[in-house]
């Protein structure tokens, strides 16, 4: 098996930073407002913290791509929310100081290079503020291509035998060596597979919850021009990966908004769900088809919207969206 190392130590890092988001989830915490006003929570941070720590120690040469910084945190006006972020994050490493969290925080501003990990600490805060889905998405990146991809996913659960069929799912993938999840209870892994072509049932499709995220509209004619007839399921963060892998959607529509037609993707938004669907025998692309390209920076700066199906469904949707 390869990234052996890699995969205990994201694994690890990743339940643990499952464990800080659920705890903070049973008391929903202020929404604090970035810069460019989207939400954050001290759940975000405390799970950058965590997680960029384990990186840290085990691989001191790997630069980490992160969505938070702890800029705002050390202004004085934030003191209590930093005093909140620590002791959520001593429940799971003792003795730890303010200092120490906002140093691991910033160690998730590294630049991509020829190896590096790219982390979504809380991917879908809104869902996560509105007791929706989220999750918590690490991937390690070589050459430009996913390598790893770990996915937890603390308030999903999927249509298949017990313990998977509860709350709590990590999604786990190694290029060449498939997807396989795990509840977040048991350490015991299934190996899971895409939707199959005469999978009616699950014939029909994902997309986000935030009508900003996407252009829903589109998105719909799109997947009916494909033969989904059913309406879609809207679920927020890479969740929807772990739908399309696991054979619960044939289809993750993600259209660029026409507000905002120039978006372009953050690579920690898709990292880890891209290989988690390919390597369950899904594709990825843009709309045009394009291979996502993890090569270019922290964004998906050559490639226009998402595209990620069972693999036999991709040609007819490019074809409609070709139209
Ligand atoms: N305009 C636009 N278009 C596409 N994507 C955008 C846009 N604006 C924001 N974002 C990113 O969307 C991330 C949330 O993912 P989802 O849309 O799948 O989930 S959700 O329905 O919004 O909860 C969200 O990630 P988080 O900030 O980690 O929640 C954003 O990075
Ligand atoms: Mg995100």
């Amino acid at each position: 098996m390869a990234y052996e190392k890699e995969l205990q130590v994201g694994i690890e890092a990743s339940l643990s930073a499952a464990k800080l988001c659920q705890a903070v989830r049973g008391n929903i915490p202020d929404r604090i407002e970035k810069q460019d006003r989207s939400p954050v929570t001290i759940a975000d941070f405390g799970s950058q913290a965590i997680i960029c720590r384990a990186l840290a120690e085990a691989f001191p040469n790997d630069p980490v791509v992160g969505e938070e910084d702890a800029t705002a945190l050390r202004s004085s006006e934030m003191s209590e929310q930093l005093a909140q972020v620590t002791e959520y994050v001593k429940q799971e490493i003792p003795n730890v100081s303010t200092e120490d969290v906002t140093q691991w925080i910033d160690h998730g501003n590294g630049e991509p290079s020829q190896r590096f990990w790219t982390l979504d600490p809380i991917d879908g805060t809104k869902g996560f503020l509105r007791g929706d889905q989220y999750a918590i998405a690490l991937a390690l990146i070589e050459e430009g291509e996913v390598k790893v991809g770990i996915l937890a996913c603390p308030a999903l659960s999927l249509d298949l035998a017990p313990p998977l069929n509860e709350e709590g799912l990590l999604f786990v993938a190694v290029r060449g060596e498939g997807t396989k999840v795990r509840s977040l209870k048991t350490d015991e892994f299934t190996a899971i597979r895409v939707a199959s072509p005469d999978d009616e049932e699950h014939l029909r499709f994902v997309e986000s919850v935030e009508v900003a995220h996407g252009d829903q509209s589109q998105q719909s004619a799109i997947a009916q021009q494909a033969g989904i007839k059913s309406p879609s399921l809207r679920m927020d963060s890479q969740a929807k990966y772990g739908a399309v892998a696991s054979g619960a959607a044939a289809l993750y529509l993600r259209l660029p908004s026409p507000k905002q037609p120039d978006y372009r993707e953050n690579i920690w938004d898709h990292a880890a769900g891209v290989i988690v669907a390919e390597e369950a025998g899904g594709r990825a692309s843009d709309m045009y088809g394009k291979p996502l390209d993890f090569s270019v920076g922290a964004k998906l700066f050559q490639n226009r919207g998402v595209v990620v199906s069972n693999g036999s469904l991709h040609e007819a949707v490019l074809a409609a969206l070709n139209k």
